[in-house]
């Protein structure tokens, strides 16, 4: 997305903003307990500035650094816990009404897994530990209150250790790949899901409908990855994807779209063998070679169709 504009008879797209604000925020409920959140967040703004960029007349520019300062003093404003898209959406709120030349803002947060952890079964109060998937949300605002707000999952690694499979695919010359019912499947899933809501008012009173929401959403993802206990039966990373996303989409009326990038991160069968043993180790679906590339580059978006009646 840009702000564009005729130049001197030539177009100019652009926009600007500040990425990778870092921001940490405690919340001290009354009892002892201690919640946190680490946030990794990028703005950016659209704007009529273009004589900044065609004269240096900078008189319609928010200065970046004002961007930053904005983020601290927004999280300090916020006094109780807030979900990243609320916390995106106020921020966008503000550049929007503020700024008499914003006519739409951009912001994307990246939020890190601080869990709690639990000390002799019990959570602790202020303790928490780093998980490694991380948690985004992004959300575009006009001037005219038209919204977007998407949530999503990034390194969330995922690993079946069988019921999966890669059969009947195109065979030539150069395919060596030999077909197969029995494999490891393992994948770094990034999962982004669009909600529905377009308007500031649209957005769910309760205050941590999207901190539920998004644990219930990747829930369905995991689950649909590994099946119930006996497991479920994977023909392709591209069924169990399409499975992943349908699931979703079924199971919350207010996702409009998901999209969900798989890699197939490969572990190759590991066999040796020398002239005097030819079998030092013979692969029985035991022992692998973990790697991280080349691995195949899946991915795909399923949303819902808008009737046109
Ligand atoms: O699930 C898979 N999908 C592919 O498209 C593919 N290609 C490949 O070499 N192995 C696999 N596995």
């Amino acid at each position: 997305m840009a702000s564009v504009g005729v130049v001197e008879g030539l177009k100019l797209e652009q926009r600007h903003g500040k990425d990778r604000v870092r921001v940490g925020r405690v919340w001290r409920d009354p009892d002892g307990t201690h919640h946190f959140v680490e946030w990794t967040v990028s703005i950016a703004l659209f704007s009529d500035c273009l004589p900044a960029y065609v004269t240096g007349d900078n008189s319609n520019i928010v200065a970046t650094d004002t961007m930053k300062n904005t983020v601290y003093a927004k999280a300090k404003e916020s006094t109780e816990r807030i979900p990243v898209e609320l916390f995106a959406i106020n921020l966008a709120k503000h550049f929007t009404t503020f700024y008499e030349p914003v006519t739409a803002a951009f912001v994307n947060i990246v939020e890190k897994q601080w869990e709690r952890v639990y000390v002799d079964g019990q959570p602790h109060r202020h303790g928490f530990k780093l998980g490694s998937e991380e948690h985004t949300a992004e959300v575009q605002l006009k001037k005219s209150g038209a919204l977007q707000v998407s949530s999503g999952i990034r390194k969330l690694r995922l690993l079946k250790t069988t019921q999966s499979g890669f059969e009947g695919f195109i065979r030539d010359k150069y395919t060596i790949l030999p077909e197969t019912r029995e494999r490891l499947l393992g994948t770094e899933v990034t999962a982004s899901w669009r909600y529905v809501f377009e308007s500031l008012q649209s957005i769910p009173k309760q205050p941590l409908y999207f901190l539920n929401r998004n644990a219930d959403v990747k829930k369905v993802l995991i689950d649909t990855f590994f099946g119930p206990e006996k497991g479920v039966y994977s023909p392709s990373v591209q069924y169990t994807l399409y499975e992943m996303a349908k699931m979703v989409l079924g199971r919350f009326h207010e996702v409009s779209s998901v999209t969900l990038k798989m890699p197939n991160i490969h572990f190759l069968p590991v066999n040796l063998s020398s002239k005097d043993n030819p079998a030092i180790v013979k692969f029985e679906d035991d022992v692998y070679l973990p790697t991280d590339e080349p691995h195949g580059a899946i991915e795909a978006s399923l949303s819902r169709i808008q009737s046109k009646l």
